[in-house]
């Protein structure tokens, strides 16, 4: 199989897993923070960069590449590893989110969604069949099921709709899997905040034997308790032996939280686009470098952080380079907001392998100013 989950402990404290997820491109341990490449490239990042800082995994999207450049052209350029220089991992989403999010929605039926680009109006439409063959084009390691999102908040009737068309868009996504010793296909669980869907959804897709499963139709502007809660009634219905995959997800508090909850992929656009205005994650809670206080601070932007920016400028110095929006400050903060990410997850796994995530979240919350 393309994709294999190895579960290494389980958290004694807490419901974490210590795992590890094995791909044609390389393994990357669990629970992980995977940076967001949406048009092929992590922001302002080089591919050396990124996996300097420690990712084994990045995620890109189907959507966007089918609008621009065409996935018919990254796959004359040798599928979207060549393309874009990334030799490890990489997980694509499937497009479902993105024409919700981004298009202007013309019309969904049982064949799929019909939109208009929200680059030049082209009328498009993706299908279960059609994000298949986008993905095969692509050649990630991991691709993502179509699925139907419904918006938040959305009446009973029309997310017990939607999650029984998710579930047969599955099944006809398995249909379509050209390769599936070369790519591994993820199924989404729905059912939006209605335990008995959420339930529903989690028995159709485990009924079918993917790879892994992420569970979809969360932070979508919903209340966090309400995101745990559903977590907590989902990921007991998935199989412990592959990995789940929280879409969207997110924020330092949420992604220990959701890995307490027994996630074990994460991704989220918010270390890349805090960072464009200057908005940090430190070990001490958020910091905007444009703050006055740091016009003369000559000291690390986080003094607990050991990345190349902290290593190497000052705060005074980045809210420089962000006052004068030099691409330069947007580097520096995006590369640390990123290895923030990615060594929480890292004080994560060490803390499940030690037993005391629980505690682990205690103090990183105090020190964050959560508590
Ligand atoms: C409804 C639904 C759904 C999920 N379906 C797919 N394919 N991708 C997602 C991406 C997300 N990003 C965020 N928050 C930023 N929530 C997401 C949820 C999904
Ligand atoms: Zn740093």
């Amino acid at each position: 199989a393309a994709i294999t989950y190895e579960l290494i402990k389980t958290c004694k404290q807490t419901g974490a897993r210590l795992g590890r997820v094995h791909t044609p491109h390389g393994s990357f341990d669990t629970p992980t923070f995977m940076p967001v490449g949406t048009q092929a490239t992590v922001k302002t990042m080089s591919p050396e960069e990124v996996k300097e800082m420690g990712a084994g995994i990045i995620l890109s999207n189907t959507y966007h590449l089918f609008l621009r450049p065409g996935h018919e052209l990254i796959k004359e350029a040798g599928g979207l590893h060549k393309f874009m220089n990334w030799d490890r991992a990489i997980l694509t989403d499937s497009g479902g989110f993105q024409v919700f999010s981004l298009s202007e929605l013309r019309k969904i039926t049982e064949e799929g969604v019909h939109f208009r680009s929200h680059l030049n109006g082209d009328k498009l439409f993706i299908g279960p069949e059609k994000a298949m063959e986008i993905q095969n084009a692509l050649g990630p390691d991991i691709m993502m099921a179509f699925d139907e999102c419904p918006p938040w908040p959305a009446d009973e009737a029309y997310v017990k709709q939607s999650t029984e068309r998710t579930s047969r868009w599955a099944e006809r996504c398995l249909k379509a899997h050209a390769r599936p010793d070369d790519q591994g296909l993820f199924a989404i669980v729905q059912g939006g905040m209605y335990p008995e869907y959420r339930k529903q959804s989690a028995a159709d897709l485990t009924s079918m034997d993917f790879p892994g499963y992420a569970i979809g139709g969360l932070s979508v502007g919903e209340p966090k308790h309400l995101m745990y809660e559903m977590l907590e009634v989902t990921t007991p219905l998935l199989p412990t032996n592959k990995p789940r995959y929280l879409m969207g997800v997110g924020s330092p508090d949420a992604l220990i939280e959701g890995s307490m909850r027994g996630v074990d992929m994460f991704d989220c656009v918010l270390p890349t686009r805090i960072a464009r205005n200057g908005t940090t994650m430190t070990s001490r809670g958020r910091l905007v470098i444009r703050n006055a206080a740091f016009e003369r601070d000559f000291g690390p932007l986080d003094p607990a952080c050991s990345c190349y920016t902290c290593r190497n400028y000052s705060r005074a110095y980045l809210r420089h380079l962000i006052k004068a929006d030099e691409t330069f400050g947007i580097r520096l903060t995006t590369y640390h907001n990123l290895y923030f990410l990615i060594d929480l997850m890292r004080q994560v796994r060490q803390a499940i392998a030690e037993d005391r995530l629980g505690d682990f979240k205690e103090e990183f919350f105090d020190r964050y100013g959560l508590n």
